[in-house]
């Protein structure tokens, strides 16, 4: 039976965001202090902090089991204390690090990692070559397990089969809208049985943890670090606040109390008034801009869209003349958030997804081999040209490979 396997205190650098186009894209999150290896040896020698806490957010284990669905599982360790190293294992800049793989996994079966992605069709024996030394899959949510509120034929069929293959599943979202406790509710809903909301990396949970480890510095319970200014729904603002974080505009704000960050998330409330009083805020250069998730936009099942956060942003970073920090993919934040939490190794985890410019860019930037499924927002002929072009960025948005939909992933695993 496969195991996840913790790599201890792991060095990336934050991807380089994309989506409504790399340059302008929101940019790759700040350098971090080098301190989680110190972090991880200081916890686990006792010197952690509060105890527990400390030494699990410093130092997470192995788990007992692939299987993140049932008691094999063994308890998640708690994600809350401070949340992982901000940009840990990052050089400044971000630069073309895709390209030289310093610090990066090696490629995973058919060529994650360092290795060039070649866009080929997942079927027959190639399924059981690919899948077979997988140790776990992430996978986007909207687009490739559901289309709003219908799950994709065979999508829970295929979580049940990888339970029972022994081989782990955890989600990765840029959908900011809803807390992970009401998506836990949602997978159970659209009939995915046994996912729970620690299995959930949502931009919403990543981000606040992100706002966390800046504001608060792993520590403390909020009084005294400033508030949060939230562009958003109440999914949104409740990670905010069971991060430890306070709200702009919620109880008494102590006198001279600062607004110590703006978070742009997905906000179908969003007015003029809210955008000048964000950019009141961001005069201050100590205020921090942060995004969940560059999504420029959304398909709408009668094929119209509507606008994603990526583009709140836009009009947030263009007022305020600021640029904003985005947290969910393709930036790897939510990876680490995973390796902290779980341990994962990347030359074993395959990323599936359905954006190319943010889920498969994001499995590229974090090492995992790719699989593109059709059933979501991106095309094969997208695919196909950015792999036809010369430029050595487009070729980073190239899955490995490609299904028509998950349920295409069912006959290479064991019964
Ligand atoms: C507001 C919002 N943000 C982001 C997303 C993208 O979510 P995912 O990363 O799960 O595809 C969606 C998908 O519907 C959404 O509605």
């Amino acid at each position: 039976m496969y195991r996840w396997i913790y790599l201890e205190c792991m060095f990336y650098v934050p991807g380089p965001a994309a989506g409504r186009g790399r340059a302008e894209m929101a940019a790759a999150l700040p350098q971090a202090p080098p301190a989680s290896r110190r972090r991880c040896a200081a916890a686990r020698a006792g010197h952690g902090g509060s105890s527990q806490w400390a030494a699990a957010r410093a130092c997470p284990r192995p788990l007992p089991a692939p299987s993140l669905w049932g008691p094999a599982l063994g308890p998640a360790l708690p994600l809350g204390a401070s949340g992982p190293p901000i940009g840990g294992r990052g050089r400044p800049g971000g630069g073309d690090w895709l390209r030289g793989g310093a610090g990066r996994p090696a490629g995973c079966g058919g060529g994650g990692g360092g290795s060039m992605a070649s866009c080929r069709r997942l079927s027959g024996a190639g399924l059981r070559e690919v899948l077979g030394p997988a140790q776990g899959l992430l996978f986007d949510c909207d687009g490739v397990l559901w289309a709003g509120e219908r799950a994709v034929p065979g999508a829970p069929e295929l979580l049940e089969r990888l339970r029972r293959s022994g081989k782990a599943a955890l989600f990765v979202s840029n959908n900011s809208r809803r807390s992970v406790a009401e998506l836990e509710r949602r997978f159970s809903r659209l009939g995915f049985r046994g996912v729970r909301a620690e299995h959930v990396f949502s931009s919403a949970l990543c981000s606040a943890l992100f706002l966390r480890q800046r504001l608060l510095g792993g520590g403390g319970n909020g009084s005294g670090a400033g508030r949060v200014f939230v562009l958003g729904g109440e999914g949104l603002r409740g990670e905010v606040r069971d991060a430890g974080l306070r709200l702009a505009g919620e109880g008494e704000p102590a006198p001279g109390e600062p607004v110590r960050a703006v978070l742009v998330g997905y906000d179908d409330q969003f007015t003029f008034a809210k955008l000048a009083q964000a950019c009141g805020y961001l005069r201050d250069p100590q205020c921090l801009l942060v995004a969940t998730d560059p999504d420029p936009w959304h398909p709408l099942s009668d094929g119209q869209r509507t606008p994603g956060t990526g583009s709140l942003t836009a009009a947030v970073e263009t007022a305020s003349g600021r640029k904003a920090l985005v947290v969910g993919k393709p930036n790897t934040y939510m990876f680490d958030c995973i390796v902290e939490r779980f341990g994962v190794d990347p030359s074993r985890t395959l990323m599936v997804g359905d954006r190319l410019e943010t889920d498969i860019l994001f499995g590229k930037n974090c090492g995992l081999a790719t699989i593109l499924t059709l059933t979501g927002v991106s095309r094969l002929e997208e695919a196909q040209a950015y792999m036809a072009s010369d430029s050595a960025a487009a070729k980073d948005l190239v899955p490995n490979y490609y299904v028509d939909s998950i349920a295409d992933l069912i006959p290479g695993l064991d019964e």
